[in-house]
């Protein structure tokens, strides 16, 4: 970024930062000319502690496709920007998902690695999550989860060796420059996972369906105040809806909809028995009962549309414009049956925000 915009957004970052922390104006200009100057003498300027944290807090609140940004002032923020090495980010990832697991009552958490700044080595992380399960082309189709055949391929190269079941963890791929990535595995007891069973279909169990517990995107590009950290790993809970109605049924993922109607004896012979709508229905209902049975924190999609009208209410209060991307925000299932289907948003993309970036390449 060249030095005069990187200047404004610094500036107008600074500003609204600071205005929000209810910082006086003294403060405020002094920290603007400080930032002035670092940019003027080394063409980048560092983010105390407290800017990070309010700045990544920040982010969560304008990511327009999120439902869950009623608890973004919640957000735990871990300072690893000292670290250096693939060992040292490695083990970093390891502390953030044990952290944030928490033994199932989930803490929403993004560790923050170093930026990428001009004439420093960019440290990456190859993983789309921390915890995903790898994906396997056999002479039978796809075993596992088919989003994740190109990583696989990536960790064999590397040397890993997957078990070859439906659902094996992949481990965690850092790399830091032009460097050879490196891969670590992830202790096993360090991966909450979730057997789903139906409460009252006692066939659902033959499906031998599981899923991990918590979600933690690690590819997106984090941006505050015209720093951008390619290295910021985060997690929420689930909503149930991801996984009942898209990781477990879609086409493309684990293609599960036949097979649950196999086992709850549908009529299958013509789309008009609905039998592809109850099939999602009763996986989300298991997906659901399965995570509260283990303990483990997921939202049903109503009481995550409830409360993100509550996030509204409060945005209004504050008087910050609520901005939201209504394809994303609308749940995959029964989406009229919440008020995000009958409201419309602005989708204007405000920074501190998360974006997508190239993946990196070898
Ligand atoms: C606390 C519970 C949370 C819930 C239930 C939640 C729910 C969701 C859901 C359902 C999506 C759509 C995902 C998809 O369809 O693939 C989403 C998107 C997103 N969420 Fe949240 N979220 C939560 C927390 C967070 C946190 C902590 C952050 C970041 C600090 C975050 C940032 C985002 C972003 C950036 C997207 C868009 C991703 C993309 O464009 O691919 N969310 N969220
Ligand atoms: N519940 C969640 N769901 C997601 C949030 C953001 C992204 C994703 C994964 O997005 C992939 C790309 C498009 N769909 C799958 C899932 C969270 C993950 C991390 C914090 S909350």
């Amino acid at each position: 970024m060249e030095p005069i915009q990187l200047m404004e957004a610094a500036e107008q970052f600074i500003r609204t930062c600071y205005r929000e922390l209810d910082k006086t104006t003294d403060e405020t200009e002094r920290r603007v000319q400080e930032v002035r100057q670092m940019i003027e003498q080394q063409g980048y300027y560092e983010h105390t502690t407290e800017e990070l944290r309010h700045g990544a807090k920040m982010a969560w609140r304008n990511s327009n496709r999120c439902i869950g940004r009623f608890f973004w002032e919640s957000l735990l923020v871990i300072d690893e920007r000292h670290v250096e090495t693939e060992e040292e980010m490695a083990q970093a990832m390891l502390r953030h998902i044990d952290f944030a697991t928490n033994g199932g009552k989930i803490r929403p958490t993004i560790t923050v690695f170093a930026p990428a700044v001009a004439g420093r080595a960019p440290m990456r992380i190859w993983n789309d999550q921390l915890i995903r399960y790898a994906g396997y082309e056999t002479e039978y189709g796809v075993l596992g989860d088919p989003v994740s055949l190109s990583l696989t391929k990536l960790c064999e190269s590397l040397g890993w060796q997957g078990k070859g079941t439906n659902y094996d963890v992949l481990p965690l791929v850092v790399q830091i420059g032009d460097r050879t990535p490196q891969f670590f595995e992830i202790p096993q007891e360090l991966v909450l996972e979730v057997p789903i069973v139906h409460p009252d279909l006692p066939g659902f169990a033959d499906l031998a369906l599981q899923w991990y517990g918590v979600p933690i995107v690690s590819n997106m590009r984090m941006e505050i105040g015209g720093i951008h950290y390619l290295a910021a790993p985060f997690n929420g809970w689930y909503m149930g809806t991801e996984i009942g109605a898209r990781n477990f049924a879609d086409q493309e993922r684990y293609n599960m909809l036949p097979k649950v109607a196999e086992v709850m004896g549908l009529d299958t012979s013509r789309e008009a028995t609905l039998w592809r709508d109850k099939a999602l229905i009763e996986l989300n209902v298991a997906v659901l009962h399965s995570f509260k049975e283990k303990g483990v924190s997921i939202v049903d999609h109503h009481t995550a549309s409830q409360q993100f009208k509550r996030f509204e209410e409060r945005e209004e209060k504050c008087s910050r414009a609520v901005t939201g991307d209504w394809t994303w925000l609308v749940p995959p299932i029964s989406g009229t049956a919440t008020h995000i289907f009958h409201s419309l948003y602005d989708n204007t993309i405000h920074t501190p925000n998360f974006f997508y970036q190239d993946k990196p390449e070898l």
